[in-house]
């Protein structure tokens, strides 16, 4: 992790600069093509380049499991993470389906399932068979949430050398959203019960079982507040630490990463925690149902570009935003100058 984080330097300002002023030669008026114009200039800035390239995007799921299912806190039970591991791998879930649409390679990293997978196909970095209750213990030792980070790393190591321009990175892991949640209380210190959601489908009664167990985790697992390693490793999940290092391996690789839902997005807050400068490698895909979600998106100033009331989680929300990510490239790089059209740019007196 630490050579990763090493080598990560702050976007290109100034081809963000030199985007800008670009775009105000093109056939519209100033600005008029708003929000997409903003995501042209950030893509330059992430990648230096005037007509920056994101064809050829990559899906990297991570796959884990989370000892505090154990307490009643998911809609399902943990043996759907693994289930729903088979279903990626035969290209059933509604993620296969958007990534074919968009035409990116699809690559399932096991970081922590609790059980045994047998499926060719899974890259297998299993750091541990899911991990400890948060309630009990930590779910984490050091060592395992930076062997997952690790993990990360290398998947986006392998799709850039794979050829990949943009990253969409997912997770699978039933009870995430009670350890994302656990993380993003510690870290922001905003109350459990502003932040705690339906997750996949749980009731009014449960979600109030289910902020309990949060707060009395948070209180037994005294992480430090500004140490977002420490709250990764006592709170967090294999799976999104291994997001974790993937959004520290994006900003370092100049790769835009398109952030998905509310696990990815704590996962991308606590990339920034550890390296501000990975913020501006990430382009934020949609807002997710859950209510952290704003919370998170918040602290790290961020408007995701697609509001759809989807919960999914597995890259769904990201991969529906990539076709945003091609428009901005193909602006830059299709549409006629005021110059080369014979349009004049004088606005009417
Ligand atoms: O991405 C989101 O915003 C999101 C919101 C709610 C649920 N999920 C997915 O649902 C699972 C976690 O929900 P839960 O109720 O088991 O904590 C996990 O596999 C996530 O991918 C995802
Ligand atoms: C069916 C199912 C699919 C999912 N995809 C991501 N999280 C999920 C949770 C469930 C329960």
């Amino acid at each position: 992790m630490h050579a990763t984080v090493n080598r990560i330097q702050p976007v290109n300002f100034l081809a963000g600069e030199e985007a800008r002023r670009y775009l105000d030669t093109l056939t519209k008026p100033a600005g008029s093509l708003g929000a997409l114009e903003a995501l042209a200039i950030q893509l330059s800035a992430m990648t230096g380049e005037l007509r920056p390239n994101v064809a050829a995007p990559a899906v990297i799921v991570f796959a884990a499991d989370h000892g505090v299912a154990a307490e009643g806190v998911s809609a399902f039970s943990q043996a759907v993470t693994a289930q729903m591991v088979a279903n990626f791998v035969h290209g059933g879930a509604a993620i296969n389906v958007f990534a074919r649409q968009i035409g990116a390679r699809v690559e399932i990293v096991d970081v922590g399932v609790a059980s045994h997978l047998t499926e060719p196909s899974v890259v297998n970095a299993k750091v541990r068979h899911g991990t400890g209750n948060m309630l009990v213990e930590d779910a984490m030792q050091a060592y395992e949430a930076l062997a997952a980070i690790d993990a990360g790393i290398a998947a986006v190591e392998r799709a850039q050398n794979a050829g990949t321009h943009c990253l969409i990175v997912g997770e699978m892991g039933i009870a995430n959203t009670t350890a994302s949640s656990a993380m993003l209380a510690a870290l922001t210190g905003e109350s459990v019960a502003d932040l705690v959601g339906a997750g996949t489908g749980i009731n009014s009664v449960q979600q109030a079982h289910k902020i309990t167990v949060i707060e009395r985790a948070i209180a037994a697992r005294r992480a430090d507040p500004k140490a977002p390693f420490d709250v990764l490793a006592k709170l967090g999940g294999l799976e999104i630490a291994a997001m974790t290092g993937a959004y520290l391996a994006a900003a370092a690789q100049r790769l835009p990463a398109i952030v998905d839902g509310f696990i990815a997005t704590v996962a991308a807050l606590t990339a920034c925690r550890l390296c501000p400068a990975v913020r501006g490698y990430l382009i934020f895909g949609h807002r997710s149902q859950e209510p952290g979600h704003d919370i998170a998106l918040a602290a790290l100033a961020a408007k995701p570009l697609l509001d759809m009331n989807m919960r999914l989680g597995e890259g769904s929300g990201a991969a529906l935003a990539y076709p945003l990510l091609q428009a901005a490239t193909a602006m830059m790089r299709e549409m006629a100058t005021f110059d080369a059209a014979g349009v004049s740019d004088k606005a009417k007196p």
